[in-house]
């Protein structure tokens, strides 16, 4: 079993890259079949969802779509602080606008919803929600979730963009903590 160490925890492997990609490849096609004709405008939640976000945009085959990118972060090591700072914000006009949320994970769902509640306010046509990862039995929040790669685990998770403590990110699997 493929194991990695970083800083003090181990993991091991969980989901092998070829199955990520056949997640996002579905997710694509149904993206491309219901986002036609609607101008839609890609917001990528920095840093985790980089990978994720690249992934699926170049398979996106509809040339009035965009992409931009917003930089949040509420984790500090494995846990969550539950207070969500923006250090980079939305700049592009947003009323009017199908707006697509790409998230590589919602686990306890308090970014998602402090996102949700921000482009509310800037009147989009409507807000669909993309993630790669969900945690069913960590959510803390209701919220409406259009595009959902893998269900998984309450375990924390590292690889494919996602970080423990800034490392990890650059895995190109995604693998959980052994022995919490
Ligand atoms: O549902 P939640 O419990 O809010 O967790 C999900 C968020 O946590 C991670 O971001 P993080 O705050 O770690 O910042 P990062 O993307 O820069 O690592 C992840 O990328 C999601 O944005
Ligand atoms: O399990 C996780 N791993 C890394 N970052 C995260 N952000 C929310 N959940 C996680």
């Amino acid at each position: 079993m493929k194991q990695v160490k970083i800083l003090d925890k181990e993991f091991k492997l969980f989901i092998p890259y070829e199955k990520i990609r056949s997640e996002v490849e579905k997710m694509a096609e149904k993206m491309n079949n219901e986002l036609a004709n609607k101008n839609p405008l890609f917001i990528c939640i920095l840093n985790g969802s980089f990978m994720f976000a690249a992934e699926l945009f170049k398979r996106i085959d509809l040339l009035d779509s965009e992409i931009t990118f917003v930089k949040l972060a509420s984790y500090e090591g494995d846990k969550t602080t539950g207070n969500v700072k923006q250090l980079i914000g939305i700049n592009e006009k947003i009323e009017g606008r199908t707006v697509v949320v790409l998230e590589d994970i919602v686990d306890t769902g308090i970014t998602i919803e402090n996102i949700l509640k921000q482009l509310e306010g800037m009147n989009p046509k409507e807000v669909k929600i993309a993630t790669l990862l969900l945690k069913p039995d960590a959510l803390q929040k209701q919220v409406q979730l259009d595009y959902i790669g893998l269900e998984i685990p309450n375990d924390f998770i590292v690889g494919y963009g996602l970080d423990y403590d800034g490392y990890g990110r650059n895995l190109i699997d995604i693998y959980s903590v052994i022995n919490d």
